[in-house]
This record gives structure tokens, sequence and C-alpha cells, in this order.
């Protein structure tokens, strides 16, 4: 664990749900408290990302989980799902697509809008993004409540791909978000509180 004055997020050595134990990325990732509103335990990636062999052990570890399900192209979602989805592509030799926040994208784009604990938010795609018979896995950093996963997923589908699966570094497993989300999930590190 890195020296940076902040607390490693507690829990036992990671694995994934494919039951591989070998990589422990919790060593390199830290919980930051009362972030960005008090009460919540901030699952801070940044730990992970400045340790170059750190780094590349996850994203090894993920590519070989990701490879079976050959995917044809990769999305990530905005913003970190950026960081995971960029370097999983040229692991993977695909390209990969940005789903994002509303107006951001140039062009047409195709949108999907749900709902928020409190409110409403949207996820956009450009429409000519995907090709017939399109296999997209999705990429992101962390599965919470679930809500931006399973509405991505629904964009994706709307824009006529088949999603065989979604990987995320992270789960946090009390909030139930799998739950929402019709597709496997692969996680390499999961936390229970
Ligand atoms: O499962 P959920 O409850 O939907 O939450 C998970 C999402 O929340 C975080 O993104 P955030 O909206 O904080 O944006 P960022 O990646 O730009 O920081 C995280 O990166 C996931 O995308
Ligand atoms: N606790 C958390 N830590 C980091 N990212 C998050 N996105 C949603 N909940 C989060």
């Amino acid at each position: 664990m890195p020296d940076n004055g902040l607390t490693p997020a507690s829990g036992a050595s990671s694995g994934t749900s494919s039951g591989t134990q070998d990589f422990d990325l919790k060593a390199h990732i830290r919980g930051v408290p009362d972030f960005p509103k008090p009460g919540i335990l901030f699952y801070d990636i940044s730990t992970l990302l400045r340790d170059g062999p750190a780094w590349r052990g996850a994203m090894d570890r993920l590519a070989e989980i990701i490879r079976p399900y050959r995917p044809t192209l990769l999305a990530g979602i905005e913003s970190r799902g950026f960081l995971m989805a960029a370097p999983m592509a040229l692991e993977l030799g695909l390209g990969f697509i940005m789903l994002r926040k509303p107006r951001k994208l140039p062009g047409a784009t195709i949108g999907y809008d749900y709902d928020l604990e409190y409110g409403k938010d949207r996820i956009e795609m450009q429409a000519d993004a995907l090709r017939p018979g399109e296999r997209v896995v999705l990429l992101d950093d962390l599965l919470a409540t679930g809500g931006t996963m399973a509405a991505a997923i629904q964009l994706l589908r709307k824009a006529g791909a088949e999603v065989p699966a979604a990987a995320t570094l992270i789960e946090l497993r009390f909030l139930n978000g799998r739950a929402r989300v019709d597709v496997p999930v692969e996680t390499l590190a999961t936390y229970d509180d």
C-alpha cells in the first residue's frame, strides 16, 4: 500500500467473481471517508492508477476475464470507465466507445433516460458507433447501486448491440447493484461494507 496518509479500504483480500485470488487489488485502493458527502466512504482508484505495475496487473487480470466473452467492441462509462476501457481495448486489440453524460458527444446521438434516487439522469452514445452484430462488453471502475450500469446496458441494446457482460474493478456488494443488471458482472474486488 502506498504511504498516502489515507486508510486502505477495509475487507479481506480481493478475488474475482470467477474465483481467482492471485491479485490483491484491495491493497491498492484507498477509502476516503466523507467524500463527496458526509457518511460516504469513497473507494478511490487514484492510488492504483499511479502505481504502474499494480495498474498493469489489474488490467491484465481483467483482460483474462473479459476475453472469453468474445467482445467485438468495448464501451466505457464516463468518466472513470474511460480509464478502464481505453487500456483494455489496446490489450484486447479492440476499439471502444464512450458512453457520456448529455450533450458531450458531437453529431447524432442516442440517449437513455433513467431514474436516480432523487431526480433523473441520461446517458448518451453516438448514433453511428455500432456495426451490425456487435458484442459489446461494458466497463466501469465501480458497481454501486447498479443504476448507471443498467442504463448503459439498455442504451447499448437500444442501439442494436448484444451485451454479453460488464466488468468493473470494484463492487460494493452491500448496495446489491448486481440485482439491477441482467448480464454477468465480473469484478476484481468486492466490499461488503
Ligand atoms: O452503480 P451506481 O450507483 O450507478 O454508481 C456507480 C457509478 O458512479 C461513479 O461514477 P460518477 O457518477 O461518480 O462519475 P465519475 O466516473 O465521472 O466520477 C462510478 O464511476 C460509476 O459510474
Ligand atoms: N462509494 C463510492 N466510491 C467511489 N465511487 C462511487 N460511485 C458510487 N459510489 C461510490
